[in-house]
């Protein structure tokens, strides 16, 4: 009995986080003696249908794979795909068939994560965007959801033990809630003990929406904190927006109009990239929470595709080893492995395990990941208005 409701690593690594037909058929699989070399392939959609998505979540199924006697190769992180496998398993059925279950899960939610910060990305390349939607999802997910955050390639994250365990540090301010504490009125006093507390380090942001008008809070801002202040954050509740880009250029006014120019300007709240492309021109960063927290998982399957060196698929899904590409007009394309691809296509899978040791390399590189998907973004015009 935990305390709470979390799977722990080692039920997730020794296979006991399965669907429970997978046991079933592996107790009737060994009844019957019967653990045939297979091929498997994890897919979203057997063909191109004209919409990427971005491939994420390598790093926790190569560790979930590793040291178990199979031969893996997949697309790497940060690469765009577009139908056909992302990921071929070679080996004994019984050695990976607990696994479906959690491979398929780190898999699904990580790329829907990575695919959904690159669509906040493309719509706002010069701006700063951070992910603030790990409040919307369950903790254990967190560091999955910041990792992929930063695969889709935006600039850092709020969640403090996902960085623990990504290895780089949280971002973030105050939230309303330091000014309630102070009292209507007092948000100087709020902005100060910021100021007087917190680490130099961190960035003096003031959220200037609690109680009052935008400007005026901006305003007081500047003068209770001077050129201590670094920038402002507005995250004004849907209700009261109005016209948020109007009221954003009303705030870079005054500022401008009493010098302070150089005071960033910062918005969060319910955005998407829609709202990212109406005010990117108009301010310095975002904060983007459930846009990409929530996406939904990849539709991922894992398949046999080859039995006993044999094609071998149920209907609907397309028999043996296959191949990915990316043509040279930039588009995906499958076809059997083994087979000549598209003329000057580059092939995308590469091996990441063999006879169970891990060869990945950079294919599960955090940063590896980032640049790939930045440049498979600009070469397939991902996101392109
Ligand atoms: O809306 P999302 O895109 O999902 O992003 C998460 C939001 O959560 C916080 O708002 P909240 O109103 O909870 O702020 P508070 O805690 O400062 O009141 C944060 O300031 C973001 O606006």
């Amino acid at each position: 009995m935990t305390e709470f409701d979390i799977v722990d690593a080692e039920a997730v690594r020794s296979g006991r986080a399965t669907d429970a037909y997978f046991d079933r058929t592996a107790t009737a699989l060994e009844g019957a003696g019967r653990n045939p070399r297979v091929v498997a392939e994890v897919t979203a959609d057997q063909f191109p249908t004209g919409e990427f998505e971005l491939f994420a979540g390598l790093k926790d199924a190569v560790a979930l794979l590793s040291g178990r006697d199979v031969d893996v190769h997949a697309i790497p992180e940060g690469r765009l795909f577009d139908g056909g496998p992302v990921m071929r398993i070679e080996g004994e059925y019984l050695t990976f068939a607990r696994l479906e279950t959690s491979l398929l899960g780190f898999l699904s939610h990580a790329s829907a994560i990575a695919t959904a910060a690159l669509d906040c990305r493309v719509a706002a390349p010069d701006a700063s965007v951070l992910s603030f939607g790990a409040r919307h999802v369950h903790p254990a997910m967190t560091a999955a959801v910041e990792r992929s955050a930063l695969v889709g390639g935006l600039d850092g994250f709020s969640h403090v033990a996902a960085g623990d365990l990504i290895g780089r540090e949280a971002s973030g301010t105050m939230p309303h809630a330091l000014s309630i504490c102070f009292g209507r009125g007092e948000q100087e006093a709020a902005w100060r003990a910021f100021d007087d507390a917190v680490d130099e380090s961190v960035p003096r942001i003031a959220l200037c929406d609690t109680y009052s008008d935008e400007v005026d809070e901006v305003l007081r801002a500047v003068d209770a904190l001077g050129d201590r202040l670094d920038g402002v954050r507005l995250d004004t509740t849907g209700s009261r927006r109005g016209d948020f880009r109007h009221i954003v250029r009303e705030v870079n006014w005054e500022l401008d109009a009493r010098g302070h120019s150089d005071v960033d300007v910062y918005v969060s709240g319910g955005l998407g990239p829609a709202d990212l492309r109406r005010l990117r021109d108009v301010v310095d960063g975002f904060g983007v929470g459930g846009y990409v927290s929530n996406a939904d998982p990849v539709d991922f399957a894992l398949d046999l595709v080859a039995v006993a060196g044999e094609p071998a698929a149920k209907r609907g899904k397309l028999s043996g080893a296959k191949a990915v590409y990316r043509t040279a007009a930039g588009d995906h394309a499958v076809g059997l492995a083994g087979r000549e691809g598209p003329a000057d296509a580059e092939s995308l899978m590469e091996p990441v395990i063999r006879d169970g040791e891990v060869v990945a390399g950079d294919a599960v590189d955090l940063e590896a990941a980032t640049e790939r998907a930045l440049a498979d973004a600009e070469r397939v015009g991902y996101g392109s208005e």
